[in-house]
């Protein structure tokens, strides 16, 4: 079915770099919630999203955003009046200012004009009420990038442009950004383009993920139908893993458990500081997750599911395998070694015990 003209960024872009590289891509995505670009380094991400900006001269095509058109064979908006932020992996505020004029710089620039006390809601939700004194020299990477993403959207833009925007910082400082850009996704009504490599950032971040292949569109879909299609386990896109929704639906005080109820059961998992009812997504790292051909007895495995093998993936080069089970209509990656493989002699529509022994929160 094709969405309604207004909601959808429409793209479709050739751009030749003399035989070096070409882009040639065709999009139509909501122009809503968190569209994740992925793809090898190379594949044309940052091109894509430049040539959206209109910096790359040379990219013809068109592009429509909602009822706006941005380019078209005979016409193109100039930069400054398309209706974006880009937020980079570097934040670049400046360091003479501090974060509340940085900020008020951002709104005299803006079309959309009001004061800051009108952002407060921004404010809060990027959590940088504390931090309005200070000058950049004095936040963290991952304050000073907080900073970077509430002036962007200060403007109020049709679309908002992430171009790795966590790649700069460490796995401390990741995770304490990432909760900050869900709940911009969830309560702002900016659309976002997200550039990553990393496959956990997005099955958390995205509501859908486009993949670029040497400047072409090679999949596009749920993170988990990406993950089916093609074979990242590269190390470039971090830990191998699979998204799953669910709810909390009980906690184990006793044992320091909370119980997540899926499409394929029950997820126990520790430490989870969730109401019950809360909807959530558990990141299930394909490592951390074991095939037995029958039920696991006297086994210490708490989360055990039956389903059926839909896809291996091997290399020769490799010592690893990777397994993906259906388990109820939910896709789940398993990493296990080719002996395993062998040794199990598992093939595809084979069914099998999935045990998951970890599982991460993600939201
Ligand atoms: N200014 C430029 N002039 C010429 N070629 C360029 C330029 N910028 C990028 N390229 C080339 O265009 C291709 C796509 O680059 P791009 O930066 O879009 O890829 P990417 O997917 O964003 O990569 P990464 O994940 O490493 O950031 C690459 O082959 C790159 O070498």
């Amino acid at each position: 079915m094709r969405m309604n003209h207004e909601s959808l960024l429409d793209v479709a872009l050739k751009l030749d770099r003399a035989g070096h590289f070409a882009l040639d891509v065709s999009i139509q995505t909501p122009l809503a919630g968190v569209t994740v670009l992925m793809g090898a380094s190379g594949s044309g991400k940052t091109t894509l999203l430049r040539s959206i900006a209109g910096l790359e001269k040379a990219a013809c095509g068109h592009i429509q955003v909602g009822d706006v058109c941005w380019q078209s064979s005979t016409y193109s908006l100039p930069v400054h009046k398309r209706s974006l932020a880009y937020v980079f992996q570097e934040p670049s505020l400046f360091p003479h200012l501090t974060v509340k004029q940085n900020l008020e710089f951002a709104l005299i620039r803006s079309v959309a004009k009001s004061s800051l006390d009108e952002q407060v809601h921004l404010i809060g939700l990027l959590g940088i009420e504390g931090l309005l004194e200070r000058r950049p020299e004095q936040l963290s990477g991952g304050e000073r990038q907080r900073v970077a993403i509430a002036r962007a959207i200060f403007r109020k833009p049709a679309l908002l442009m992430m171009d790795e925007p966590l790649a700069a910082l460490d796995t401390q400082r990741k995770q304490e950004v990432l909760p900050y850009i869900e709940a911009l996704a969830r309560e702002t009504d900016i659309p976002i383009l997200y550039v990553t490599h990393s496959i956990e950032e997005a099955a958390r971040i995205s509501d859908r993920v486009v993949y670029l292949q040497d400047g072409r569109v090679q999949t596009q879909g749920h993170i988990n139908e990406v993950l089916e299609r093609v074979n990242i386990t590269a190390p470039e896109f971090g830990r191998l893993g699979s998204a799953v929704s669910g709810s909390v639906s009980e906690q184990l005080e006793q044992w320091k458990l909370c119980r997540v109820t899926t499409t394929f059961g029950d997820v126990l998992i520790p430490n989870c500081n969730r109401l019950v009812g809360e909807p959530t997504k558990l990141f299930i790292q394909a490592n951390q997750v074991s095939l037995s051909l029958s039920q696991p007895v006297d086994s210490t495995l708490l989360n055990n599911y039956v389903g059926h093998i839909t896809k291996i993936t091997s290399a020769s080069e490799s010592a690893l395998a990777t397994i993906q089970v259906n388990l109820k209509g939910v896709l789940i990656l398993a990493q296990i070694t080719q002996m395993s493989l062998h040794a199990l002699q598992l093939e595809t529509g084979l069914q099998v015990w999935v045990s998951i022994k970890s599982a991460a929160l993600m939201s």
